[in-house]
């Protein structure tokens, strides 16, 4: 069971052309820049944008000529588009009933997904009496229950506060795993594509510029929007009482001290510091010796390879390359806020 789709839009100042393949219970995180065509990909395989070409297989199934409402998709997006004037249970209760699941059934399924999504005690209220995040919430519950063969998010947790954000993400990367189908969520936020998704789709200009695993992306980026987006430090490592040891060498104070056991964390090259004495100051961060093994122009700004415990990639400007004379061959000291380095379970 699984999605195999080749879909093209053109219109006249863009064409998408994108052949995709995510199997059941596989995430896949579609990142890009503005006007990369994300939406239009998501909208297509939904049959709300018609495709002008291509072909959209669903577990063997033939979705072109399928009215949405037939293709057997969960939808959620941005804003979530509940109906104002229904609770939050007839929301949910809303697909199956279109699906000519008899009332009191489709209300039993929305109670139990709502339930599940811990919202139970929320059942009876309009989305207008529901915070962000509820609705966030209550959006994929509805998506959920109409038991879908493919979901497809389009930046589910953007019109949050970070907070809310940070505490669902961990949420709905539970609730994709264990949805079972495909699922293809768009994000602009790399950190969140790798903390949601099994696989990243890097959209550029209406095509695929990269696929692969976050490892895959970030090792070895194809294209300077990839480079910057995903060139993350990303770490394995085992987390306890605030700090992670790295697997390959090394340690991070981090500032979530109810992270335990197995983890990824992710560090950005602009939020790595580096010196070249040891720098001395009192507040949370993490500091660390190594040597310089390249140095890169990328767009605007430097990339430094560092090689260390564990070993880094760090961007600074021009100047500061400049000013502090870093070249390959160095030894440097690095430093990151604790604040700065994003842990989540692996
Ligand atoms: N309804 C439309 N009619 C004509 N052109 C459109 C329409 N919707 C989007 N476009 C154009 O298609 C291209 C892809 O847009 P799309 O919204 O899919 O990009 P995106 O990657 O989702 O961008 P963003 O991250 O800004 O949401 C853009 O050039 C956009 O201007």
């Amino acid at each position: 069971m699984s999605l195999l789709a080749h879909v093209r839009v053109e219109r006249p100042t863009f064409t998408l052309d994108v052949r995709l393949h995510a199997d059941d219970g596989q995430v896949l995180g579609v990142i890009g820049p503005n006007g990369a065509g994300k939406t239009t990909l998501l909208r297509g395989l939904a049959g709300l944008t018609p495709t002008t070409g291509g072909r959209i297989e669903l577990n063997g199934r033939v979705l072109d000529g399928v009215r949405t409402e037939d293709r057997r998709i969960g939808l959620v997006f941005q804003d979530y588009l509940l109906f104002p004037h229904l609770s939050a249970l007839e929301n949910v209760a809303y697909g199956p009933r279109v699906q000519g699941t008899p009332k009191r059934e489709a209300r039993e399924t929305a109670r139990e997904w709502l339930m599940r999504v811990g919202l139970e005690d929320h059942a009876g209220r309009k989305p207008g009496q529901l915070s962000g995040g509820q609705s966030q919430r209550v959006a994929l519950a509805r998506a959920l229950a109409t038991d879908p063969d493919l979901l497809l998010l389009d930046e589910p947790l953007s019109a949050l506060d970070a907070g809310t954000r940070l505490r669902l993400r961990t949420d709905l990367r539970t609730h994709l795993t264990s949805y079972g189908g495909p699922s293809l969520v768009i994000t602009h936020d790399p950190i969140e594509a790798m903390i949601l998704a099994d696989r990243l789709v890097v959209l550029e200009d209406g095509r695929i510029v990269q696929q692969g695993s976050a490892t895959e992306v970030t090792r070895r980026p194809a294209t300077d929007y990839v480079a910057r987006l995903v060139g993350l430090n990303l770490y394995r490592g085992s987390a306890a009482d605030g700090r992670v040891a790295i697997r390959s060498g090394g340690e991070f104070v981090i500032t979530d001290r109810d992270l335990s056991g197995p983890v990824h964390a992710a560090v950005r090259p602009s939020e790595i510091a580096v010196y070249r004495e040891e720098p001395t100051h009192g507040s949370p961060r993490n500091t660390w010796r190594g040597r310089i093994t390249g140095v890169e122009a990328l767009g605007d700004r430097i990339r430094i390879a560092v090689d260390g415990e564990p070993p880094a990639l760090v961007d600074v400007t021009p100047d500061a390359l400049a000013d502090l004379d870093l070249a390959a061959g160095q030894d440097v000291w690095l430093t990151a806020k604790a604040s700065a380095i994003t842990a989540y379970p692996a």
